[in-house]
């Protein structure tokens, strides 16, 4: 953690009395952000006021207690304190600051990747130090990274805090310390200008419900006060976040009934068979479609011959087989004389379908167009053209598919791939490409991870569901095993033997503290580590900090068998498609969510090999955390999966866990509150029966919150 000097360093807030002040207020007008730290907030999304009220601390830390260092353990956050024995700079790839602090029980490594000659300075030899952060079992020790420290003597900063502490998402250079001012400072303003965050929801529901205001929500959750009840502040069940989730998912609602009452004013293309374009595709497949892909592209078929749009959530378990239901979908419009626009989350995703697809529909004559954000001027140029006439019937892309320079001649399908990556309004704004003629596209919305339909139907204001319940013949079961981090050394030995024998290997790294430079940091660690210990292996390396270009060369040469083990931080999650890689590890897999593991075992078991998942745990394994390997290891069914996962999960759970197969929310998470859900429509007809000029409103707010007060 970088130290700042707090004496000299007073946040103020705009003066809301002159009526400037507003949610989209840059954060820079607040003292102490200057231009180094307003970048910094900016790849957390935050630009404007808004954006740091509605960034909300995804934890709380309870700091009450001092833990004696000998009895530290890892996976668990201490407060401590002791005395430098050695502070030394580690050279290397990347620099760091080695800290060893002991007491008289024992001692700990602080690393930090990032510090001033001020700080190195304030941390020599001798120096006793208070430190706060989360213990991880390092390649020597115990070790903590950047924690957040003072300096027992002679330190002017505050004290770490001794009560419920909230912990944000952050990122490199922008610590806790300094987020929780800036959100104070933000706080500040609107609780000097209320009227900036008006209730939208019903008086009668918040009393029945007994909720907070808007304010008093955001307030409780930045700032518990001391009387707060603190287990459920950390259980993301208090009143205040309740109240916050439901308004969210309440606008989400909203906004899907918004969309399809909107949609169903309008006229759609009726796509059906014009010629013999679908046999030929069928015909030319290296393989039956499954029982189950053939009736979905038989509801499919149905839907899209009608004149009104087709809005039909797609779910398939991972590797059933939804890019051959899309490809069939698309040869539909195909057919018509229309445009399909497929889009995926990732350049990654995106060029995977785009060389799938190019594979099935060549023979056919169909040349679908990639757009990236990568592509090179003169292509991407090209590939404008090509959809502006029509000559590009299937254009796969990513985000880039909706900017303003993209018109299509006639848009007649949209296929969105794991819709719950884009937000709302991206994927109205690619509806948008479709009015030609006065007529709005089909909607085809595919999803890899199984929600349960009653769950997925009351969400998406009763969307049209097709589920693929059946995988490919022929697959091989994943054997799942659950592995203490201890046996690591087993496990090296095994990898060896499996790229003996020409199998390829995932290893994926854990998400580490709150930063994702942590997470690349680690894994590349790993991978420094893993190819001292496993020569002659060929180890790669991917991660979200690559660039788009390295990422598809390292995917493309794991892809071609030039790596044998790839280490990857969760980035390979969704949709990868290697079938010779049948083993893989997953470190820390206590800390990930169900439906997250089972997306990243999806990616083994996808060829006719057996194939071996390793979940390695940290120690101590909690009973919640036991129980929820055990559901990995004995099921392989998405679906099972998800029920399970939503049975399991409940207070104790970390705010915040990373959901898949569900619309990225801000805030609410779809196992904590879903009994929140069924009273969505209830809420939605109240205000659409006495207020519905709030609805708009409601929804441009949680819009914003999701997307960024300056992007909307
Ligand atoms: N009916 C089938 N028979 C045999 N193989 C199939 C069949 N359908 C699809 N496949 C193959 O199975 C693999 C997985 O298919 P696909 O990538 O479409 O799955 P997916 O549902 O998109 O999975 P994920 O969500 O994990 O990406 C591909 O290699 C595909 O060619």
């Amino acid at each position: 953690m970088r130290k700042w000097k707090w004496m000299r360093f007073s946040f103020s807030t705009p003066d809301p009395a002159t009526g400037t002040v507003s949610l989209k207020t840059p954060v820079s007008k607040l003292r102490g952000v200057g231009p180094r730290v307003e970048d910094k907030l900016k790849r957390l999304g935050i630009e404007r006021l808004g954006d740091m009220l509605f960034h909300l601390p995804h934890r709380y830390s309870d700091r009450t207690r001092l833990t004696p260092i000998g009895r530290i353990e890892a996976g668990t956050e201490v407060l401590i304190e002791g005395t430098i024995e050695l502070a030394q700079v580690k050279f290397g790839r990347r620099r760091s600051l080695l800290v060893r602090l002991s007491d008289n029980t024992g001692a700990i490594l602080l690393r930090f990747f990032h510090f001033s000659k001020s700080q190195q300075a304030g941390l020599e030899a001798g120096n006793r130090l208070r430190c706060f952060g989360s213990v991880r079992a390092g390649p020597q020790m115990l070790e903590i990274i950047h924690p957040e420290y003072q300096r027992l003597e002679g330190d002017d900063s505050p004290p770490l805090a001794d009560t419920l502490t909230p912990i944000y998402p952050a990122t490199e250079g922008v610590n806790q310390p300094l987020l929780r001012r800036i959100a104070s400072a933000a706080l500040d303003c609107v609780t000097r200008k209320p009227e900036l965050l008006p209730d939208y929801l019903p008086a009668e529901l918040l009393q029945r419900l007994d909720y907070p205001d808007l304010l008093q929500a955001l307030q409780t959750v930045h700032q518990p006060p001391a009387d707060a009840d603190t287990a459920a502040l950390e259980a993301g069940t208090h009143p205040a976040q309740q109240r916050l989730a439901f308004e969210e998912l309440l606008a989400f609602h909203l906004s899907q009934r918004r969309q399809r009452h909107q949609q169903q004013q309008r006229p759609a293309p009726p796509l059906t068979r014009h010629s013999d374009l679908l046999t030929r595709f069928f015909a030319q497949l290296p393989f039956t479609p499954t029982g189950a892909q053939q009736r979905v592209i038989g509801e499919i078929e149905t839907d899209l011959a009608n004149a009104y749009p087709m809005l039909r959530l797609l779910q398939g378990d991972v590797g059933s087989g939804k890019t051959v239901v899309a490809a069939a979908a698309a040869l539909l419009a195909i057919d018509s004389g229309w445009q399909v626009a497929i889009m995926a989350p990732t350049e990654l995703l995106a060029e995977q379908h785009f060389r799938n697809l190019c594979g099935w529909l060549e023979a056919l004559d169909c040349t679908p167009v990639l757009l990236t954000g990568r592509l090179k001027r003169a292509d991407r140029d090209q590939a404008l053209q090509a959809i502006e006439t029509g000559a590009a019937s299937v254009v796969i892309g990513t985000h880039a598919l909706f900017q303003e320079t993209v018109a299509f001649h006639r848009l007649g399908l949209v296929i969105i791939d794991e819709q719950h990556r884009f937000g709302v309004h991206q994927r109205l704004a690619l509806l948008e490409k479709g009015v030609a003629e006065d007529m709005s596209p089909h909607q085809l919305i595919m999803t890899a991870t199984p929600i349960p339909r009653t769950l997925a139907m009351s969400l998406h204001a009763d969307l049209d569901v097709s589920i693929i319940d059946e995988l490919p013949p022929g697959r091989q079961p994943v054997n799942t095993v659950v592995l203490a981090e201890s046996r690591r050394d087993d496990l090296i030995e095994r990898i060896s033997a499996a790229c003996r024998e020409g199998r390829q290997v995932y290893w994926v790294c854990p998400l580490i503290e709150e930063s994702d430079t942590f997470d690349y940091q680690a894994a590349t660690e790993t991978s420094e580590l893993l190819t001292e210990q496993l020569p002659g292996v060929r180890v790669g390396l991917i991660h979200g900090r690559l660039k788009a270009g390295d990422k598809a060369a390292v995917m493309d040469a794991f892809k071609a068998g030039d790596i044998d083990l790839l280490v990857a931080t969760t980035v390979i999650e969704v949709g990868v498609d290697v079938p010779n890689a049948s083993l893989m590890i997953i470190e820390n897999a206590e800390r990930m969510g169900l439906a997250q593991l089972h997306q990243l075992r999806g990616r083994v078991g996808r060829g006719s090999r057996r194939s071996d998942c390793v979940l390695l745990y940290r120690a101590p394994l909690g009973d919640l955390a036991r129980a929820r390997l055990e559901v990995m290891r004995t099921s392989e069914d998405g679906f099972v999966i998800a029920e399970r996962d939503l049975a399991l999960r409940g207070p104790g759970e970390l705010m915040g866990t990373r959901q898949t197969g569900l619309p990225s929310l801000r805030i609410a998470d779809f196992g904590r509150d879903q009994q929140l859900i069924p009273l969505l429509h209830g809420a939605a007809e109240q205000l659409s029966r006495h207020n519905p000029d709030k609805i708009d409103a409601l929804i441009a707010r949680w819009q914003h919150a999701s997307q960024g007060y300056s992007q909307v």
